[in-house]
């Protein structure tokens, strides 16, 4: 509380009051309202909850959420300050003239957006008003209860008339939802050019991030570069090696070189660090391991490893196989085990494969390269295997 200055008193509600407050180290106001924390565990509870519940809610239409703390026996939360007043100061304001069609449209459009993100998130307001007016707490009861108002002024459109009567029905069965009035509502014809309005700027400044993301930061793209230069380039080349290397270049595209740095011709020791480091996501012809030769010799080495490939077997053999296997053997994946080099634990070992689970994701389309996830360290003959379960 400390950290504020009251400016003044705003307004009063049923739970207590809203202040219009500053912090100390800023220029910008805001609202704090302050509400008596009841002495009954339930009372407490809910006031914690509409602190709770507004902290979860971030829309453009939904009055911004700035921190909420409990002292002296009060809950305060601090909130976006909305200098235009709320709904009812701004009916008060008219004096009896009554707001443009498009005012009430634009103005409908925003509730009906915020109300949308407040049941998106499963969440029911409850207490959507202006101050909804009744002589007694009876009278206002009944009202509610009868789902009496006022009519509308006659001038405004037919669908608006619809709507207040559907949304004041007293079984809530029969009152349109929110997105219904959005999308598919007699009304929501005319609200469609304020929806777009309100989502424009929101969908910019996606679109704006989105750019953004996608580009280099300035101060990025120089670390990197401070990095690779430190790390891994050298400044090896001379006018005079280029003389010779790059005589084909004309004039100006030579000099350019000349203050070009060149690439280490071993990998570098940082990039090095880092591959050691790395988890290994794919296994690849030449598996990465710790403590991998990563010399030049070492590389070369495992280059000239053969990559593994299908075996040629007669396709007849595999034809066969795969017009006896059952359809759904081929979304399951196996365990193949090596018995028959250890033919003396036969005993110990179910023959054939074994079924491990049914895994979905092999229903989903990739490379082919994907699919071959076979255990790379012993050759075995996996259509034998395969034979063994289906045609015997
Ligand atoms: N964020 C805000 N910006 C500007 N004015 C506000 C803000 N919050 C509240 N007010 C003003 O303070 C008054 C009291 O607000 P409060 O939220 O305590 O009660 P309420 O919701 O209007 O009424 P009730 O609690 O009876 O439902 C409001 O009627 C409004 O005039």
């Amino acid at each position: 509380m400390d950290r504020y200055t009251v400016v003044k008193v705003i307004g009063e509600g049923s739970f207590g009051r809203a202040l219009l407050v500053q912090p100390n180290t800023e220029k910008v106001k805001w609202v704090m309202k302050e509400i008596r924390l009841p002495k009954a565990e339930n009372g407490m509870k809910s006031a914690r909850a509409e602190a709770v519940l507004l902290s979860r809610m971030k829309h453009q239409n939904i009055v911004a959420f700035r921190e909420s703390f409990e002292a002296n026996g009060h809950l305060y939360i601090v909130m976006e300050f909305c200098s235009g007043g709320d709904l009812l100061q701004r009916m008060r304001q008219q004096n009896g003239s009554l707001f443009p069609e498009d005012v009430i449209l634009r103005w409908f459009s925003q509730m009906c957006l915020g109300t949308k993100h407040i049941h998106d998130k499963r969440v029911l307001h409850r207490d959507l008003k202006s101050k909804f007016e009744a002589r007694s707490w009876k009278s206002l009861i009944l009202k509610v209860c009868r789902g009496s108002y006022t009519p509308l002024p006659s001038h405004l459109p037919y669908e608006l008339h619809y709507l207040i009567k559907h949304m004041l029905k007293t079984n809530p069965k029969d009152r349109p939802s929110v997105q219904t009035i959005l999308s598919s509502h007699r009304v929501s014809k005319l609200l469609h050019k304020h929806l777009i309005e309100e989502e424009l700027p929101k969908r910019e400044t996606k679109e704006l991030t989105e750019k953004r993301v996608n580009q280099w930061k300035k101060e990025e793209g120089k670390e990197v570069a401070m990095f690779l230069g430190q790390k891994s380039l050298l400044n090896t080349t001379t006018p005079k090696d280029l003389n010779t290397s790059f005589s084909n270049l004309s004039e100006n595209q030579s000099g350019n070189i000349a203050t070009r740095k060149r690439w280490a011709e071993g990998p570098s020791n940082t990039v090095l660090q880092v591959l050691r480091n790395a988890d290994i996501i794919s296994s690849g012809d030449t598996p990465i391991t710790q403590g991998a030769d990563f010399t030049k010799e070492g590389l070369k080495e495992s280059q000239k490893r053969e990559r593994r490939k299908w075996n040629k077997d007669p396709p007849e053999r595999l034809l066969k196989l795969l017009e006896k296997a059952p359809l759904n053997a081929a979304f399951s994946t196996y365990i193949i085990h090596r018995h028959h080099q250890h033919d003396d634990d036969d005993d110990d070992v179910p023959d054939g494969p074994e079924e491990v689970d049914t895994d979905q994701s092999r229903l989903e389309p990739r490379s082919d390269d994907d699919d071959t996830d076979f255990e790379e360290d012993f050759h075995f003959d996996w259509q034998e295997e395969l034979e063994k379960m289906f045609l015997h």
